[in-house]
C-alpha cells in the first residue's frame, strides 16, 4: 500500500501529502455513509490540491464486521493500526442494550486515551430546525470522554459481586441509602482532578485560539457534590491558576461580590469582556438544558462529564437540524490520536437502504481536514453543503421537514455534493 504515515512531535501532527488513514466502515448505516461520505472527501482534496494531495484509506475492522470476519468485536490489530497511524476516522457501532458486550466506541476511546470528544453544534443555511432561529445556535462541546459513570464499572442485581460491593458500602462505609439492597445493581461514577484539568484546559484553549468568548462548565453538582461538584471547582481552580488575565471566572465574581457587593462583580466581568477575556461560567445540568433552548446565544464553549456530554450533543444536535448533521472527534491532545466519528449511531432500522443523511460524518472528515492542515479541502466540502441544502436537495430527514424539497438517497446527496465542490 502506497501512502505515508503521520507522525507527532510533541502533540503537533506532521502530515505528509498522502498520508494513510485508518477507517472503520462501521455497523448498521455505516457502510453507506461512509461510502458517499469518503468519496466526497477524495474529491474535495483532489480539487483543492490539483491532484498533490491525496488520502490513502487503509481498512480496519470493528464491530460486526470484525466479528464476522475474526470471531473478535475488536481486535488488537486495529488498535494497534491506529496507534501506529495516528489519526482515524469511523463510523457507528452497535452497543447491545442491558447485556452483551461492553461499547466499542467507549472501548476505543478508552484504549488510545481520547479524553476528549469534541463536537461543534452550528447551524448550516437552508437546514430544517426546530427552533425559530438555528442561527443562534453556535456551540463546541468538550465532553469528557474517559472517565464518569460512562467508564463502564458496574454490578449487576443478584451477582456475588453486588452483593459484596453492597455490604461493603453498607457495613464499612455507613451507607444507608440504598433504597432497595436486595435488587440493586451498582453503576461507580469516577470523576477526577486530573481528568477534569485536561478536560478543561481543552476547552479554554479552544476557547482562546478560535476567539470565543465563554467556557460553560455543565455539571450537576448540587446533587453529586464530590464528581461533578467537584469537576466545577476543579474547572474554576485550573482555569484561573493555568491561564490568569486571560480568562475571568465566576468563582472570582463570587469573590468580588463579597468583598466589593454585586455593583462592583458586574463591572469586573464587563471590563473583562471589554478586554477580551474568556468568561469561565458554569450552568447546573437540567437549567442548561432549558437555556440552550431559550438563550442559545448566552453559550459558547461548553465543558462537561461524560454522561451529560452524551445528552448534551444529541439536544444541541437538534436545534441546528438533528442527528443527521452532527459531527465530532476524540482527541488526546498530548499524543496526537484522534478518530473523528459521527454524534448519531447506527441508525438500523435504516441500515442497507441507501437512505440517511451522511452529513454527519462527512462533517466529521471536516474536522479531520482542518485537524491535519487541510482547510482548503475542508472549506470547499462546507461550502458545498450550504450550496446542495440550500438549492433543497437533501436526504429524507430533512425532507421530510421542507417545503419543495428534492428528497435523494444518500449516495445521490454525496454525488449532489461533488458536483457543487
Ligand atoms: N459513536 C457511536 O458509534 C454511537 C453508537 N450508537 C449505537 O447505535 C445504535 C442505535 O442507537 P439509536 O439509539 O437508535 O440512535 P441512532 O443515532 O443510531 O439513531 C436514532 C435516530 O436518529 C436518526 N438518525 C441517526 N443517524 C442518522 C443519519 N445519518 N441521518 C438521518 N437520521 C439519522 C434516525 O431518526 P428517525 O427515526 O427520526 O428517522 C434514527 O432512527 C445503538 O447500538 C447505540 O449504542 C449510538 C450513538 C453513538
Ligand atoms: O457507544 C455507544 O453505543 C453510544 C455512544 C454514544 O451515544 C455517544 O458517544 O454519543
Ligand atoms: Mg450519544
Amino acid at each position: 500500500m502506497s501512502g505515508q504515515k503521520i507522525t507527532v512531535n510533541n502533540g503537533v501532527l506532521d502530515v505528509p501529502n498522502e498520508p494513510v488513514i485508518p477507517y472503520i466502515e462501521g455497523d448498521g448505516i455505516g457502510p453507506d455513509i461512509w461510502k458517499a461520505a469518503s468519496r466526497v472527501i477524495e474529491a474535495a482534496v483532489d480539487k483543492a490540491y490539483n491532484g498533490e494531495k491525496q488520502i490513502h484509506w487503509k481498512e480496519v475492522l470493528a464491530g460486526e464486521k470484525a466479528h464476522d470476519k475474526t470471531g473478535e468485536w475488536l481486535p488488537e490489530e486495529t488498535l494497534d493500526t491506529i496507534r501506529e497511524y495516528i489519526i482515524a476516522i469511523k463510523g457507528p457501532l452497535t452497543t447491545p442494550i442491558g447485556g452483551g458486550f461492553r461499547s466499542l466506541n467507549v472501548a476505543l476511546r478508552q484504549e488510545l486515551d481520547l479524553y476528549t470528544c469534541l463536537r461543534p453544534v452550528r447551524w448550516f443555511e437552508g437546514v430544517p430546525s426546530p427552533v425559530k432561529r438555528p442561527q443562534d445556535t453556535d456551540m463546541v462541546i468538550f465532553r469528557e470522554n474517559s472517565e464518569d459513570i460512562y467508564a463502564g464499572i458496574e454490578y449487576q442485581k443478584g451477582t456475588e459481586d453486588v452483593k459484596k460491593l453492597i455490604s461493603f458500602l453498607q457495613d464499612e462505609m455507613g451507607a444507608t441509602k440504598i433504597r432497595f439492597p436486595e435488587t440493586s445493581g451498582i453503576g461507580i461514577k469516577p470523576v477526577s482532578e486530573e481528568g477534569t484539568h485536561r478536560l478543561v484546559r481543552a476547552a479554554i484553549q479552544y476557547a482562546l485560539d478560535e476567539g470565543r468568548k465563554s467556557v460553560t462548565l455543565v455539571h450537576k453538582g448540587n446533587i453529586m457534590k464530590f464528581t461533578e461538584g467537584a469537576f466545577k471547582n476543579w474547572g474554576y481552580e485550573l482555569a484561573e491558576k493555568e491561564f490568569g488575565d486571560k480568562v475571568f471566572t465566576w468563582a472570582e465574581y463570587d469573590r468580588i461580590v463579597e468583598e466589593k457587593g454585586k455593583e462592583a462583580a458586574n463591572e469586573a466581568q464587563s471590563k473583562a469582556e471589554a478586554e477580551g477575556k474568556i468568561i469561565i461560567k458554569d450552568s447546573i445540568a437540567d437549567i442548561f438544558l432549558q437555556q440552550i433552548l431559550t438563550r442559545p446565544k448566552e453559550f459558547d464553549v461548553v465543558a462537561t462529564m461524560n454522561l451529560n456530554g452524551d445528552y448534551v450533543s444529541d439536544a444541541l444536535a437538534a436545534q441546528v437540524g438533528g442527528i443527521g448533521i452532527a459531527p465530532g472527534a476524540n482527541i488526546n491532545y498530548a499524543s496526537g490520536h484522534a478518530i473523528f466519528e459521527a454524534t448519531h449511531g447506527t441508525a438500523p432500522k435504516y441500515a442497507g437502504q441507501d437512505k440517511v443523511n451522511p452529513s454527519s460524518v462527512l462533517l466529521s472528515g471536516v474536522l479531520m481536514l482542518r485537524h491535519l492542515g487541510w482547510g482548503e479541502a475542508a472549506d470547499m466540502i462546507e461550502n458545498s453543503m450550504d450550496k446542495t441544502i440550500g438549492g433543497k436537495t437533501v436526504t429524507y430527514d430533512f425532507a421530510r421537514l421542507m417545503d419543495g424539497a428534492t428528497e435523494v438517497k444518500c449516495s445521490e446527496f454525496g454525488d449532489a455534493l461533488i458536483n457543487n465542490l
